[in-house]
C-alpha cells in the first residue's frame, strides 16, 4: 500500500521511517528541503509539491498530515481540498483541536473528500516502541486505514483504537494529554518534596531508579524521569519554564462547558501558566498588599 506524509519532522519523519520499514511506499512532502533530504536516502519518495505528491499516489489515495496544529495544518488541508480528487483520504494525525477537525471534515466532504482524525502518542520514540493512536471516523474509513494503523501502533493488534466518530479521535488524545499533564505534575510534586528533605540526602536518581520495579507508580514516564535524572539531578542548566501547546487548555475548556470537575488536571496547567509568566505582576501584588494590611515586609527585586 501507497500512502502520503506530509510533516516530515519529529513525528511525520519517524511515522514516515516506520512505515517504510513496514513495507509501505510512502510519498512525502515537507516545506524543508533539509527534512525530506534525509527521508529519501531510507526510500521515502520526495514529492516537490501538493500536486506531485498527488500524481505519485495511485487513487483513492490516502494522505496522511503531521503538522504543528492550527494555521500550518489549516493551510496545507485548504490546499489539498484543491489538489486531490473525490473518494481521497485525508488523516490529520497532528494534536488538532477536535472542533476543527469536525469543521474541516465537514468542509472536506462538501468537496468528496473523506476526513479521519487520528490522535498519535508516544513522540520520538515511536519509531522503534511503535505510537499509541486513537482513530475517529466512519467505519468504512477505519477499515481502509487499518493496515496503516497496525502497522504504526506498537503491535498490530495493540495501541491503536477506532475511538468514535470524526472528532473522537483528537477528543481521546486531548484527555490523554490533559492526564498527562496531571501525571507530570505529581511526579515533579512528589520529587520536589524529597529533595526538600535535605537532612536524609535523597538520591533521587537511585530512589526513581528503585521505584520503576515493582511499585504502584512504576510508568513510562517515572522510567523517562529516572534515566534523566541518572545524568543531571540538579538541573541547575534547566530553565522553569514549562511550555504547553494547547491540549491542556482544552481539556480545560471542554470540562468547564461539561461541568465536569478535573482539579488535577487544571492545576497542573495553571502551574505551567504559572512558570511561563516572567513579570510574576500577581505574586508582587500579594507582597504589597500583605505589606499595607499588616506592615509586613516585603523582599525587594534585587535582594
Ligand atoms: N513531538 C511529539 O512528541 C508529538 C507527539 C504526538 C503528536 N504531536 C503532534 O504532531 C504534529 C507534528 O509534531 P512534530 O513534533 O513532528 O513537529 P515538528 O516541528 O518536529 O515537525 C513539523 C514539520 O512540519 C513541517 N511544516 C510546518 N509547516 C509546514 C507547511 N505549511 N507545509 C509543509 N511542511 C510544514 C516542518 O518543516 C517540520 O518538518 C503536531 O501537531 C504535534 O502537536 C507531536
Ligand atoms: O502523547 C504524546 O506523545 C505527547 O503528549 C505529545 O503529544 C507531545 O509531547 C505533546 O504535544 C506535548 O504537549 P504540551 O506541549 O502541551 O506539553
Amino acid at each position: 500500500m501507497d500512502l502520503a506524509m506530509i510533516g516530515l519532522g519529529r513525528m511525520g519523519g519517524n511515522m514516515a521511517r516506520r512505515l517504510l520499514r513496514g513495507g509501505f511506499g510512502v510519498v512525502g512532502y515537507d516545506r524543508s528541503p533539509e527534512a525530506v533530504r534525509a527521508l529519501a536516502a531510507e526510500g521515502l519518495a520526495a514529492a516537490p509539491s501538493l500536486e506531485a505528491l498527488r500524481d505519485l499516489l495511485p487513487a483513492p489515495r490516502t494522505v496522511w498530515v503531521m503538522l504543528p496544529a492550527g494555521s500550518a495544518t489549516e493551510a496545507v488541508l485548504e490546499e489539498l481540498a484543491g489538489v486531490l480528487e473525490p473518494g481521497d483520504l485525508v488523516i490529520d494525525g497532528g494534536n488538532a483541536y477536535y472542533k476543527d477537525s469536525q469543521r474541516r471534515a465537514a468542509w472536506l466532504g462538501e468537496r468528496g473528500l473523506l476526513f479521519a482524525d487520528v490522535g498519535v502518542s508516544g513522540g520520538v520514540w515511536g519509531l522503534e516502541n511503535g505510537y499509541g493512536l486513537m482513530f475517529g471516523g466512519p467505519p468504512g474509513v477505519a477499515a481502509r486505514l487499518e493496515p496503516v494503523l497496525r502497522a504504526l501502533a506498537p503491535s498490530p493488534g495493540l495501541g491503536w483504537v477506532h475511538a468514535g466518530p470524526v472528532g473522537a479521535g483528537h477528543f481521546a488524545k486531548m484527555v490523554h494529554n490533559g492526564i498527562e499533564y496531571g501525571m507530570m505534575q505529581a511526579l515533579a510534586e512528589g520529587l520536589n518534596l524529597l529533595r526538600k528533605k535535605r537532612e536524609f540526602g535523597f538520591d533521587l536518581a537511585r530512589l526513581t531508579e528503585a521505584w520503576r520495579h515493582g511499585t504502584v507508580i512504576r510508568s513510562w514516564l517515572l522510567d523517562l524521569t529516572a534515566q534523566y535524572l541518572a545524568g543531571d539531578q540538579d538541573l541547575s542548566d534547566i530553565a522553569p519554564v514549562v511550555a504547553d501547546s494547547g491540549e491542556g487548555r482544552w481539556t480545560v475548556l471542554e470540562a468547564v462547558e461539561l461541568g465536569v470537575p478535573i482539579p488535577v488536571i487544571t492545576q497542573s496547567l495553571y502551574t505551567r501558566f504559572e512558570s511561563q509568566d516572567e513579570e510574576d505582576y500577581d505574586e508582587r501584588l500579594l507582597a504589597v498588599m500583605r505589606k499595607m494590611f499588616g506592615g509586613h515586609g516585603v523582599k525587594k527585586a534585587r535582594d
